[in-house]
């Protein structure tokens, strides 16, 4: 079956000149196109939307969405697209990036053939973030039931079966993250959704799915599209490093930039406190202070932790805020989102899981709690405001002795045309002249590769790098879990910081409760720990280990990528996991032939653990904290634990 993707005719367009759109634009600050593509045959400008030719439904609905004239890169790159072009569209945060690609997908998709009974989606767009994949399917919820298209969101995190049936009742329209979309497309031997229909392809924040590992995941769906599809790819920040990757991927692209390539947006004001560690929640308190009656505001902090800590210590001064990070399960981090883009609560403390994408009307202002630690980072972070042309604010903290990372701060300050700072160039003067007298190079900024000074750094990436793609092959990780890596050690420790006891105990085997009695098997040790992690953590992905191998063999076979997947298996991760205990405990486990010598004697041992069931699967915590008598509860394939509640420390329980 052939596509058209040319949908593209103007002759009142075809006689604007760049110069008649330079001058209509924003201040000379659109750069059309990479030079020598006009040459190429890319289409002019459109200045209205009747003029890239959107249905009268579609005029309607933009008009109820106060949505007077196409923003810059929306003039750029819809008549771009429309001509059935691959493209490349770099636009700041807030710009209306995500109109500019669902535009052009919905004339395409309207143009193809009606889906049939088996048919799988005409249209994929990729994201990093379950967030962010959420925030665009409600975008397209807004066209396409007047449009009579459907739409499905496919993340990980949630329940696959919803997802599932959504698909089998057909759906033109795929919005999802790549790690989920690959379980999806194995699902049922390949029967709920397949690519063969499949012509127009998105990669919103391309740039992030490529950094955070997930390449292999998106070559893996693009290798397996019919090769004359359409592909587009966005982002406010686009490192030249991955240049080379797109290249990969888009045929001819055509690259619409609007403004700079990597630039924090001119309607947020930028601003950096020099502070002290123990200063900062009280500078965070007068932030608040000052603006909270103005709009919503996001707190962003490096790890999981500092979120919850932060959340309790802004409770306790009365504020009411909400936490979002990658511990959170999935079903609380979308009703957080939802109450946080309402404005029922209007303060949000996270982790740069919400960096990308976020699209809160009112949003104010942004507190950059801890620093973040790459360029990229901090644009997206501060482009949670000023957005859409609403004036944002956006304050970093930086301690001394992060000076390390003042070089991104100045390098974003100096690209949006800002004054820096006096006090943040003389950290970064100190941070410089210090390194250098030790004989080191200081390098400022640099993007993904770069974080403001380099060393080895090239090293650590490319070893950070594998270590996001073993854990992507595991099956530990989705596109969104930056904080894995922090998150398996957090909760290693939790795990040994639990309050527990082991008592050595001489009785008959037949008096015994196994449900509250350890033997020598139960008395877990390490092997059993790490087993319960490994399950734990799949659980929270509502995706067992034996399940996620299973889909990822059938996805190879469905696929037709890479067939060297390694033989992983729950047991592997497992004996990975406790190994990495024991060297952390310095502990030598015991082999089977010495556990199987204890298993004769006739003692056992009672053993006791107070765990914190915070971090429970919702289901868990439920059963947990409900008067139901019969409490075991399966945390995994192997362990079986049997809780008792105390609503108050001193009561007796509640069995
Ligand atoms: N033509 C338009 N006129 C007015 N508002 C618009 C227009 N197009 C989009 N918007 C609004 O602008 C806001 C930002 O749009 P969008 O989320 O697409 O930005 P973005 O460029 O993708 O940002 P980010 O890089 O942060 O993801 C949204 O609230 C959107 O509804």
């Amino acid at each position: 079956m052939l596509t058209k993707k040319h949908f593209y005719d103007s002759s009142e367009i075809n006689r604007t000149t760049n110069q008649d759109y330079k001058e209509s634009s924003e201040e000379g600050s659109v750069i059309p196109l990479i030079e020598g593509s006009l040459r190429k045959g890319c289409p002019k400008p459109i200045k209205t939307w009747a003029q890239c030719g959107v249905s009268t439904k579609e005029l309607n609905i933009l008009k109820k969405l106060g949505f007077e004239k196409p923003t810059p890169i929306q003039v750029q790159a819809i008549p771009a697209i429309m001509s059935g072009r691959d493209l490349i569209g770099i636009a700041k945060t807030g710009s209306g990036k995500t109109l500019a690609f669902l535009l052009p997908m919905f004339r395409h998709i309207l143009d193809q053939p009606p889906l049939e009974e088996t048919d799988g989606p005409i249209s994929i767009i990729m994201t990093p973030t379950r967030e962010l994949c959420m925030q665009i399917g409600k975008d397209i919820k807004k066209f396409t039931k007047s449009l009579g298209l459907h739409a499905v969101c496919v993340y990980g995190g949630t329940g696959i079966s919803e997802q599932i049936a959504e698909l089998k009742r057909g759906a033109e329209i795929i919005v999802c993250t790549p790690g989920r979309m690959i379980d999806m497309l194995a699902a049922n031997g390949g029967k709920v959704t397949n690519l063969r229909r499949v012509t127009y392809i998105v990669l919103d924040e391309a740039d992030r799915m490529f950094d955070m590992g997930f390449e292999p995941q998106v070559m893996r769906i693009i290798d397996n599209v019919r090769p004359d599809r359409q592909t587009v790819m966005f982002s406010a920040t686009f490192p030249r490093q991955m240049e080379a990757l797109a290249r990969r991927i888009l045929h001819k692209p055509i690259e619409v930039q609007v403004g700079g390539r990597s630039v924090v947006c001119k309607d947020v004001e930028q601003h950096v406190v020099i502070i002290d560690e123990d200063n900062k929640f009280l500078k965070l308190l007068e932030l608040l202070g000052l603006y909270q009656e103005h709009g919503s505001i996001i707190v962003f902090v490096d790890k999981q932790e500092n979120a919850d800590i932060l959340l309790k210590e802004l409770m306790k001064a009365a504020y009411n805020c909400l936490s979002l990070h990658g511990g959170i399960d999935q079903f609380d981090r979308d009703s957080t989102i939802i109450d946080f883009k309402s404005g029922k609560v209007k303060l949000l403390i996270a982790t740069s899981v919400a960096a990308r994408g976020l699209d809160v009307k009112q949003l104010i202002l942004v507190v950059n709690y801890d620093c973040p630690n790459h360029y990229e980072d901090y644009v997206h972070r501060c482009g949670r405001t000023g957005r859409a042309g609403n004036k944002g604010f956006a304050y970093t903290f930086v301690t001394p002795e992060q000076s390390r990372y003042a070089g991104d701060i100045i390098r974003a300050f100096e690209l949006a045309s800002v004054t820096v700072p006096e006090p943040l160039r003389n950290l970064w003067d100190s941070y410089k002249n210090k390194q250098e007298s030790e004989g080191k190079k200081v390098h400022s900024g640099g993007g993904f590769s770069g974080k403001g000074f380099k060393f080895d750094e090239n090293e650590a990436a490319a070893v950070n790098e594998r270590k996001k793609f073993q854990k992507a092959a595991l099956g530990l990780a989705d596109s969104d879990d930056e904080d894995l890596e922090h998150d398996i050690d957090q909760q290693i420790e939790s795990m040994f910081a639990t309050k527990r006891t082991v008592k050595e105990i001489k009785a008959p085997l037949g008096l015994i409760n196994p449900a509250a009695m350890g033997n020598s098997h139960t008395a877990i040790d390490k092997l059993e720990l790490a087993k319960r992690l490994a399950s734990r953590i799949n659980l929270s992905k509502n995706i067992s280990l034996d399940t996620k191998f299973a889909t990822q063999q059938a996805a190879e076979s469905i696929l037709k990528g890479s067939s060297s997947q390694l033989p992983i298996t729950a047991k592997t991760v497992a004996e990975q996991l406790a190994a990495k205990l024991n060297t952390k405990l310095n502990y030598q486990p015991k082999d089977d032939d010495e556990r199987n010598d204890d298993d004769s004697e006739q003692t056992f041992r009672k053993y006791e653990e107070e765990l914190e069931i915070n971090d429970f699967p919702q289901q868990a915590r439920w059963r947990v904290t409900s008067k139901n008598k019969n409490l075991s509860i399966e945390l995994g394939n192997c362990v079986t634990i049997v809780l008792i509640f105390y609503q108050h420390e001193n009561d007796n329980p509640r069995i």
